[in-house]
């Protein structure tokens, strides 16, 4: 089964904890945590004090994607905060091996970020030290966007770039019931959804992540978690 990851960035962000609880409670497998920084993306988000004030919230695997620069500074706050997996983009730098290894002596899974106009070749030399490949399917920096097809090119060549390996791919960025299937396909195997997760209100999110599970079940013919 595809692992469905709601990104809080879509949330109520006055009711945080709630609405972390009722969207584990609705059918996460994991809770994405976006950190940007107004200075490697055009936006703020929150810091380390919002993931460590969360934590209590619920047990899911929290997957905080940093899109900050520099983000080596800050690693261990996130690590002690609460975060289960710290992606890091390879753009950011300086020095993303020394950025892995650290994620890694810090006892997380650690993650690389493209953006959708970086080639995925990029992360080649660094491939033995990553849990976790996430593709932006938009720009990085703001919830809301539309899906960027042609990220999926880079989709397909992480996949095969991570043959044999135990590497989970995302996808995140204007994922959908409609575009959930196409990215499966490609080879995501946790798809990031805000927006679409989030719409409507709790009552909801149970329906909204069961819509996006199935497009990418019906995609790929998939029912064994691999994540
Ligand atoms: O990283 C992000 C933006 O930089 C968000 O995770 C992503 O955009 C998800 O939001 P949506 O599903 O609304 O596109």
């Amino acid at each position: 089964m595809t692992v469905i990851a709601p990104s809080i960035l879509a949330a109520d962000f006055a009711r945080l904890g709630e609405e972390t609880r009722a969207i584990a409670e609705a059918g996460a497998d994991w809770i994405h945590l976006d950190v940007m920084d107004g200075h490697f993306v055009p936006n703020i988000s929150f810091g380390p004090a919002i993931v460590k004030a969360l934590r209590p919230w619920t047990d899911k695997l929290f997957d905080v994607h940093l899109m900050i620069a520099p983000a080596d500074p800050y690693l261990a706050a996130f690590a002690e905060a609460g975060a289960d997996a710290i992606t890091v983009h390879v753009e950011a730098g300086p020095h993303i091996h020394r950025s892995l290894q650290t994620i890694r002596a810090l006892g997380k899974r650690a993650g690389v970020a493209l953006n959708p106009g970086t080639p995925a070749s990029l992360i080649e030399p660094v491939l033995d030290m990553v849990d976790l490949v996430l593709v932006m399917t938009v720009n990085p920096g703001f919830g809301g966007q539309s899906f960027i097809g042609s990220a999926l090119e880079t989709v397909s060549r992480v996949k095969a770039l991570t043959a044999g390996r135990t590497i989970g791919i995302s996808v995140d960025g204007g994922v959908t019931p409609e575009t959930a299937g196409p990215a499966a396909a490609a080879g995501a195997d946790i798809l990031v959804a805000g927006s679409a997760a989030f719409k409507g209100g709790p009552a909801e999110y149970g329906k909204n992540i069961a819509a996006i599970r199935e497009a990418a079940a019906t995609a790929t013919g998939r029912d064994g978690a691999r994540c």
